[in-house]
């Protein structure tokens, strides 16, 4: 059977120790480098085999295999970790409830990851191989993906509200029912629905929800995970989705290069989806590849990269694991929360 991962490292090679950058003992982070991250793979019981390779390509992201297994792996294997740490924590919960916790206190309770990052820096990339790799775990084989443009209000709400020109901005999402979503997930409901947006139609797909049924993991993807709950009226505590996560990722990199990157993935689609007669943007493959390229660098200067500094970017500190990318995409350094 080929795999992918290296054989466990032989006792006299430890992996090297975490160098802290910069930072004083007291940061709630440990900082470290991608050679220093990757070599925790030797400690990744769970290699992929070659049908699983295949499996990843199918997901038709672009994806370097040598990220997958020095980024990926470990960090799958570490989510698998906090699974398990995880139960055994609601387990000494339960043991202390006792009666008192209800129906089967908080039993089968699913693990919630959020992933959040600027458009076009990779979040659903990352998390759709989360999601694959994560379900080679036999203790979670059953990881769903939501991703929270379904949560967006439909462009007649938004234009009700003169917000056409700030979608994805925090205000241009049904926060309630994104919170409300992912709180009926984790108390275990049998089946939980979410709306469903269109890149396609660019807006909310009438009639179309996609179904949650009692996941062991779910990962929920989008801009605004992070932000902190509004405040509530009368002093009272309101949640925001965050509140619900027992692990969340962000994907970081610099502003320049998350431009270059939804030029490029503009481009693509001008070639593929956009295409498509039903596409909201067919109209740019009807002009020069320069013209539409002007219309994409406004749309970023003037809605995408005002909403990475204004909203999104201040939400990083907020993260469980911090992933940092260099200008092709790999992962150069990690930041992890100590616990
Ligand atoms: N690991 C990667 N390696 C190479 N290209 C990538 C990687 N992750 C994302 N991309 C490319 O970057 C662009 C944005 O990625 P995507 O996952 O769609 O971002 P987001 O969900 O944050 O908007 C796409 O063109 C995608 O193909
Ligand atoms: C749909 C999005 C708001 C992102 O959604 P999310 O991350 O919440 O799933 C974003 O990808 C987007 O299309 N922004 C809109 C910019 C524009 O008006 O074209």
């Amino acid at each position: 059977m080929s795999t992918l991962a290296t054989p466990p490292a032989p006792p006299t090679s430890p992996a090297p120790a975490p160098q802290r950058r910069g930072r004083s003992d007291a940061s709630p982070f440990v900082d470290l480098s991608r050679a220093e991250w990757s070599a925790l793979r030797d400690k990744t019981p769970l290699p992929l085999t070659a049908a699983e390779v295949e499996e990843l390509r199918g997901l038709g992201d672009v994806i370097d295999l040598d990220e997958v297994r020095d980024v990926y792996l470990p960090l799958s294997r570490l989510l698998n970790l906090y699974v398990g740490a995880t139960h055994g924590l609601r387990g000494a919960l339960n043991t202390f409830l006792g009666d008192a916790g209800g129906h089967g206190a908080q039993s089968g309770t699913p693990f919630v990851i959020g992933v959040a990052g600027s458009v076009a820096v990779g979040k659903s990339t990352v998390a759709r191989l989360l999601r694959a790799l994560l379900a080679r775990w036999p203790e979670h084989p059953r990881v769903e993906l939501v991703t929270t443009d379904g949560f967006l209000f439909p462009n007649a709400e938004l234009r009700r509200r003169g917000l056409m020109a700030r979608k994805g901005f925090p205000e241009s999402y049904d926060r309630r029912a994104l919170t409300r979503f992912v709180a009926d997930v984790k108390a275990g409901r049998e089946e939980v629905t979410a709306p469903v947006y269109s890149h396609l139609i660019y807006d909310i797909v009438p009639d179309r929800t996609l179904t949650v049924r009692r996941p062991d993991i779910l990962i929920v993807e989008g801009l605004n995970v992070l932000q902190p709950a509004l405040p509530g009226k009368d002093g009272r505590t309101r949640l925001a989705v965050a509140d619900y996560f027992d692990f969340s990722v962000y994907v970081d990199a610099r502003t320049e290069d998350i431009e270059r990157w939804y030029l490029g993935r503009f481009r693509k689609l001008r070639e593929t989806a956009f295409q498509d007669p039903s596409s909201y943007f067919r109209r740019y493959t009807q002009v020069s590849e320069e013209e539409a390229l002007d219309y994409a660098r406004g749309i970023w200067r003037t809605i995408n990269r005002p909403n990475l500094e204004q909203n999104i970017a201040p939400t990083r500190g907020r993260a469980s694991l911090v992933l940092r990318k260099g200008p092709d995409h790999k992962v150069q350094r990690l930041s992890l929360r100590k616990l």
